[in-house]
């Protein structure tokens, strides 16, 4: 590995880096991310989490986790990530960093020219204080952009603990972006964990059965035509939209409190959901194909 820079320096204390990515927009990439984070959170072996949100044009991850409002504070050692769980004690253990909490008002748009988001990101992966962490997740722009392209020029010369998780919908029609998706790992030596399926049939919300409404398994197909591990199929699942859509700051405390109480219940309400249930398992085959990745091994997609 090449000579320490202020990326390898900072990233050295992060086990793993995630990068979730799809090829089309709105499939559920930042969804999944989410999901992702609060599902690693809730395990026993209790991990140290980051979440990072490179999608500098349509950062969703503060709404989702509840963290809307925040900003960012800056330490004599860098930016100090948000913590979801914040509440929880004096050992957070899930830090968010994303350009949402950069821009003023929540419906302020970022408009760069790719050096300027090349530099955004260099700064987000050399200056925000992580800490030590288990898993880094990095939820990245619909498609194969200049962003996917500096992320991976500033993390593969200096860590070497990278993978991939493809999100798609069972549609022909994401289904062949997602093709792309996987030719542009493939290109870049990526490894590629799994393949996930979201929206893919519907929990009704009265008595929790999934039905298949349009088509389903598209996700799967590829999977198995592809050779990859297939993570597993996500329902719509309106009490997911409506947990992580509405997710508006509560009225208790003071301004940052409050918001810290509205990411608490998430982290809290999230679980006894039909898609956390469902998650679990995702998140277990995450957990096992980082294994295989870290032992060395031959990982499908590369
Ligand atoms: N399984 C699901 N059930 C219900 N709603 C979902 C599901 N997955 C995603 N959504 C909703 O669909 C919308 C788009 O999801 P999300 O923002 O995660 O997609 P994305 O791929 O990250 O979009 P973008 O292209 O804007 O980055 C959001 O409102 C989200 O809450
Ligand atoms: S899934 Fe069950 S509760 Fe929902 S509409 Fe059908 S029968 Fe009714």
């Amino acid at each position: 590995m090449s000579e320490e820079t202020p990326i390898s320096r900072r990233l050295k204390s992060v086990r793993h880096i995630i990068i979730v990515c799809s090829g089309k927009g709105g499939v559920g990439k930042s969804s999944v991310s989410t999901q992702l984070a609060l599902s690693l959170h809730a395990l026993s072996s209790r991990p140290r989490i980051g979440i990072l949100d490179i999608d500098l044009t349509g950062p969703s991850i503060p709404r989702m986790l509840g963290l809307d409002g925040h900003g960012v504070h800056q330490s004599s050692d860098g930016w100090v990530p948000v913590y979801a769980d914040a509440q929880q004690g004096s050992d957070p253990r899930l830090a968010c960093m994303s350009v949402g909490f950069l821009l003023k008002k929540k419906s302020d748009s970022v408009v760069w020219r790719g050096p300027k988001k090349n530099a955004m990101i260099r700064q987000f992966l050399s200056d925000v204080r992580w800490g030590e962490l288990d898993y880094l997740i990095i939820d990245t722009p619909p498609g194969t952009s200049d962003e996917h392209l500096s992320l991976l020029e500033h993390l593969a010369p200096v860590h070497s603990k990278l993978s991939a998780v493809i999100v798609t919908t069972p549609q022909a029609i994401a289904l062949l972006d997602a093709i792309k998706c996987l030719s542009f790992t493939r290109a870049v030596k990526l490894p590629v964990l799994g393949l996930i399926e979201n929206m893919s049939g519907y929990v009704c919300p009265c008595c929790g059965e999934i039905s298949n409404m349009f088509s389903t398994k598209g996700g799967e197909e590829m999977a198995r035509r592809e050779g990859l591990t297939f993570l597993g199929a996500l329902p719509v699942d309106t009490e997911l939209v409506t947990l992580l859509d509405a997710a508006e700051p509560s009225s208790a405390g003071g301004p940052d409190e409050a918001i810290d109480i509205k990411a608490f219940d998430i982290l809290k309400r999230y679980q006894e959901t039909s898609s956390a249930k469902l998650f679990r398992s995702v998140a277990d085959r995450v957990v096992a194909g980082i294994a295989h990745v870290e032992q060395g091994s031959a990982v499908a997609g590369v």
